[in-house]
């Protein structure tokens, strides 16, 4: 029988939200335009401190007494298992890198659309400009301009696709890329601790670890109502790191107890979130929490996101340690280039991703 051919993806025109925002526009394109359903105005919830993701200080961690160091432990574990997301504070990174990062990445941004169009992502793949997981004509588009790199390890980067422009970018990008990996490592290690397990636990199964960056722009919206920044999902990855635009309104939210809690932006703090990765290696214990963001009417927003997750040779299963006649397995063996795969080639959809990764038992079926 003769091989039948890969149908092209037809996604359509995409609008470039920048462009848009630019014709000052009264109303937007019915692509942009959610169903009811998903409008972002529904069931968020008040605005109060109890609702406010955790804060972990993580100077506790590295200098403090026993303590102080097992209280900030603690705080992890309550965390994972709770929220799935908290914010560090005193996270050891220079605040001018940060900075820096943020300048690179927004000077590459406001460059014109042309220029930006040198390093275009191909519908079907997540790498360079352009808007990720969109892979039919009908389907719903996110009000944000995506720039998305491979950064480790050095045969996942297309060069083609860093940019020539900011100058400054690739080695920037290059340098906070370094420091962000050491604190992946190191929240790892007091992840791992804070189940219980030996602090080298995730860095030892993880090989040469795979480290992606996702810079999202969202310009102001005249319809923040209507639309969504960015479709919800939970990350693929082990963990993410996410950092927020200096004087960034809220825009990140995350799904708890059947309602959107917005997460509110602490100066100079990063967010931290459980990627699917953790959840099947803990057997589910922690969670990667489904997340959206939304769109402001007069204000943008920019968030620098690092995905950090095993090599994709890497076997996944949950750990031996953590089934058991209470905990039954909940998850099958699979490799994270498995996962990696099905991952990029599905639209954003909560978190029925991990569906994939699911032992399906008679309750859940
Ligand atoms: C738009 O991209 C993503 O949202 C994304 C992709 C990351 C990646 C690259 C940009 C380059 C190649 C590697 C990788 C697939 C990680 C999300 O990353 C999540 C999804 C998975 C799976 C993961 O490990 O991180
Ligand atoms: O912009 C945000 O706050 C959310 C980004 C995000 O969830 C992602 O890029 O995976
Ligand atoms: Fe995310």
């Amino acid at each position: 029988m003769a091989p039948v051919p890969l149908s092209p993806i037809k996604v359509g025109h995409i609008d470039d939200v920048q462009e848009l925002r630019k014709a000052k526009p009264t109303s937007i394109p019915q692509r942009f335009v959610r169903d009811m359903a998903e409008r972002p105005t529904l069931a968020t919830v008040a605005l109060s401190s109890s609702n406010d993701i955790p804060v972990i200080d993580f100077s506790r961690l590295l200098e403090a007494n026993k303590d102080e160091f097992l209280v900030e432990i603690s705080k992890i574990a309550a965390s994972c298992e709770e929220w799935g997301f908290f914010q560090v504070i005193n996270h050891g990174i220079e605040l001018d890198l940060l900075e820096s990062m943020e300048k690179v990445a927004m000077n590459f941004f406001n460059l014109p659309l042309e220029e930006k169009q040198k390093y275009p992502m191909a519908p079907g793949t997540v790498q360079g400009y352009g808007q990720a997981f969109v892979f039919s004509e009908d389907q719903k588009l996110d009000w944000c301009n995506m720039f998305a790199l491979g950064v480790e390890p050095h045969y996942i980067r297309n060069p083609k696709l860093w940019p020539k422009e900011p100058v400054e970018f690739s080695e920037t990008l290059e340098v906070y890329s370094r420091e962000i990996r050491k604190l992946c490592q190191n929240l790892l290690r007091f992840i791992a601790m804070s189940i219980g397990l030996n602090g080298d636990t995730f860095e030892d199964m993880f090989g040469a670890a795979v480290q992606a960056i996702r810079m999202n722009y969202y310009p102001p919206c005249p319809r923040p109502d209507l639309v969504l920044g960015l479709s919800p999902h939970s990350d693929g990855s082990a963990l993410t790191i996410l950092q927020q635009g200096k004087g960034s309104s809220a825009g990140l939210q995350i799904l708890k107890n059947n309602a959107w809690v917005p997460v509110q932006p602490i100066p100079n703090a990063l967010v931290i979130n459980i990627g699917d990765t953790i959840e099947v290696l803990t057997n589910g214990r922690y969670k990667s929490v489904e997340h959206r963001a939304v769109t402001h009417k007069e204000r943008d927003r920019l968030s620098l996101v690092t995905f950090y997750a095993p090599s994709y040779e890497i076997e996944l299963a949950p750990l031996p340690e953590l089934v058991n006649e209470n905990n039954p397995c909940k998850y099958r063996r699979y490799s994270h280039g498995e996962y990696s795969k099905h991952y990029v080639t599905n639209k954003l959809q909560g978190k029925k991703t991990l569906e994939f990764a699911k032992i399906q038992t008679k309750d859940s079926s």
